[in-house]
């Protein structure tokens, strides 16, 4: 073989660092985590100045969730690390802030029990399935968490009863998507690991 057709034969491919500036954000999302939770306890879901507080870190933590995804695909930094990741550190921050909000009685504990059977079931199922393919977030599942972001965000916002009470619809809304999507997943894993003929 020359050298030519060795080349031609042998496509290039690049390696995606996994330290990119996408596994950045999602590494800094991770972080926010205990800077939320403290930010919560300090506020007692009370003090309306810590409630605004814990709201606004939420944001920035759930925004990153955005902005890795965005970078991750316009940059051509996709990583395997980054797919299991990614969806790890949104059920770090979400399940932080269910497990607050409950604790705090402002969230019946069906509910944060039910999403976080779900999110850690599916990451469990996604570690089961790891040697036959990635998991990654599907579109459902970018709406479940999207949604589960803006209920989060109405009970932590300190507002008007009137509009506190639209709260338990928008988590009423996440809880069906949450579930559904679980179920999807779950056909996914089923495919991943059935022995191909
Ligand atoms: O539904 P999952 O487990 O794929 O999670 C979706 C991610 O949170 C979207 O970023």
């Amino acid at each position: 073989m020359t050298g030519a057709e060795s080349t031609a034969a042998a496509p290039v491919v690049a390696r995606v660092p996994v330290l990119n500036a996408a596994n950045a954000l999602t590494a800094l999302r991770l972080m926010l985590v205990p800077v939320f939770g403290v930010s919560v306890i300090l506020s007692g879901m009370t003090h309306a100045g810590w409630r605004i507080a814990a709201c606004l870190i939420f944001a920035v933590a759930s925004a990153t969730d955005l902005v890795d995804g965005w970078i991750a695909r316009r940059f051509g930094l996709v990583t395997s690390v980054g797919k299991v990741a990614d969806p790890i550190a949104d059920k770090a921050l979400t399940g932080a802030a269910l497990v607050l909000l409950s604790w705090y009685d402002r969230l019946p504990w069906w509910v944060t029990a039910v999403i976080l059977a779900r999110e850690l079931g599916i990451t469990a199922l996604r570690f089961w399935v790891i040697r036959h393919g990635v998991i990654a977030a599907s579109r459902g599942g970018k709406i479940k968490t999207a949604l589960q972001i803006l209920a989060i965000a109405w009970y932590l916002w300190p507002m008007p009863a009137a509009l506190a009470a639209v709260g338990p619809w928008i988590m009423g809304a996440a809880v069906v998507v949450t579930v559904l999507t679980g179920f999807d997943y779950i056909a996914q894993a089923l495919r991943l690991r059935r022995p191909t003929p």
